[in-house]
């Protein structure tokens, strides 16, 4: 079964995700996306795509230029008031989860999936406070709950409101099941992408150990040197360049092609996981990142534009106006909301 409307108009194939199956042109090739993304493809030569197969089928063209735009967005759609950035710049947010119940008990937790304290609680819906006026299209956590958690409790403070919802493609099952079938309550949702990769680095025979009772008993050099040296890793676990290599390579694969979309991105993820998208983004040396710390809960902003990141808010400071460099295209984006709210 085809579940995509397919439109040809000179020159342009048009796949819309309808109802729980949707697709991405990525290289000529059909992948899935998030539910509700129109997919346009600017065809090199008219008429030179040959067949639409079914489920993940392939379209048979030779793509000049991809776009993927949020229907909400598109010049096409009828609701005319909704915000945007000028087109050339997208947001990336990045935020390590709020504190959760281990990091409060000092104990090393890696992989291990433990949830927020009622302190993180409130860091996370802090940190929406702080990110409530810039754009979010599409959010990106770990597979664990404390950064799902994070996620969550920050998009309740957004502005926009939109309803993030967690997409479930781990099964033909799972998909057909959490299917929507509203094109305008797609519209007024955020696709919630959970991936293993973006999980915190794997602590291996540390997890679970209490780290000033691990410093006692191995000498405060060796457990720093298995916190924060950048190629050395704990026993039987990942060093930050281990972890590195999943998390930057899922960053480049999945969310870096999102940016270049045009959707602004945010990522709740941990300490190491994000101390290394940071690195490719800041380009740290390994030297440099060794001494890079995230606070729990504080949202860091970075602009992207012509293929570039740049930073624009420092981890530190308490307030938003103190967090953030607002860009133009930002400023707008917030005057367009305050004149939807009111
Ligand atoms: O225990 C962990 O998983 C991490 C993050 O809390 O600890 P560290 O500060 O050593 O990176």
């Amino acid at each position: 079964m085809v579940n995509a409307m397919l439109h040809q108009t000179v020159g342009t194939l048009q796949l819309l995700g309808n109802f729980g199956t949707h697709y991405e042109i990525r290289n000529d090739s059909v992948n899935l996306i998030p539910r509700g993304f129109k997919v346009e493809v600017e065809l090199s030569k008219r008429g030179i795509y040959s067949s639409w197969e079914g489920k993940l089928g392939v379209i048979r063209a030779s793509a000049s230029q991809t776009s993927v735009v949020d229907p909400v967005l598109a010049p096409s759609n009828n609701v005319t008031h909704e915000p945007r950035t000028k087109s050339n710049e997208t947001a990336l947010i990045l935020i390590r989860h709020g504190e959760s119940l281990w990091n409060e008990k000092n104990l090393f937790t890696g992989c291990v999936d433990v949830p927020l304290t009622k302190k993180g609680v409130e860091e996370a819906i802090e940190a929406g406070r702080r990110i409530s006026n810039i754009p979010v299209d599409m959010i990106f956590t770990s597979a664990l709950i404390r950064a799902q958690m994070t996620a969550m409790l920050a998009m309740t403070q957004h502005r926009r409101k939109k309803v993030p919802i967690i997409m479930h493609n781990e099964s033909e099952q799972a998909k057909a099941w959490s299917q929507i079938y509203s094109e305008e309550t797609i519209k007024q949702s955020i696709p919630v992408i959970a991936a293993w990769q973006l999980n915190e680095r794997m602590y291996g025979e540390l997890q679970g150990l209490n780290k000033q009772e691990t410093a006692d008993r191995f000498g405060k050099e060796k457990v720093h040197e298995w916190r924060r040296s950048y190629d050395i890793p704990p026993p039987d676990g990942e060093s930050l360049e281990m972890c590195a290599q999943r998390a930057v390579a899922y960053f480049k694969d999945n969310i870096e092609p999102q940016l270049q979309s045009g959707k602004s991105v945010m990522i709740a993820a941990h300490g190491n996981s994000l101390r290394s998208i940071i690195m490719y983004l800041d380009q740290l040396t390994s030297q440099e990142v060794i001494s890079l710390e995230l606070s729990t809960g504080i949202p860091m902003l970075y602009i992207f534009k012509e293929d570039n990141f740049i930073r624009r808010g420092s981890p530190v400071a308490p307030t938003e106006t103190g967090v953030y460099a607002y860009t133009r295209g930002l400023a707008q984006y917030r005057q367009k909301l305050d004149e939807m709210l009111h």
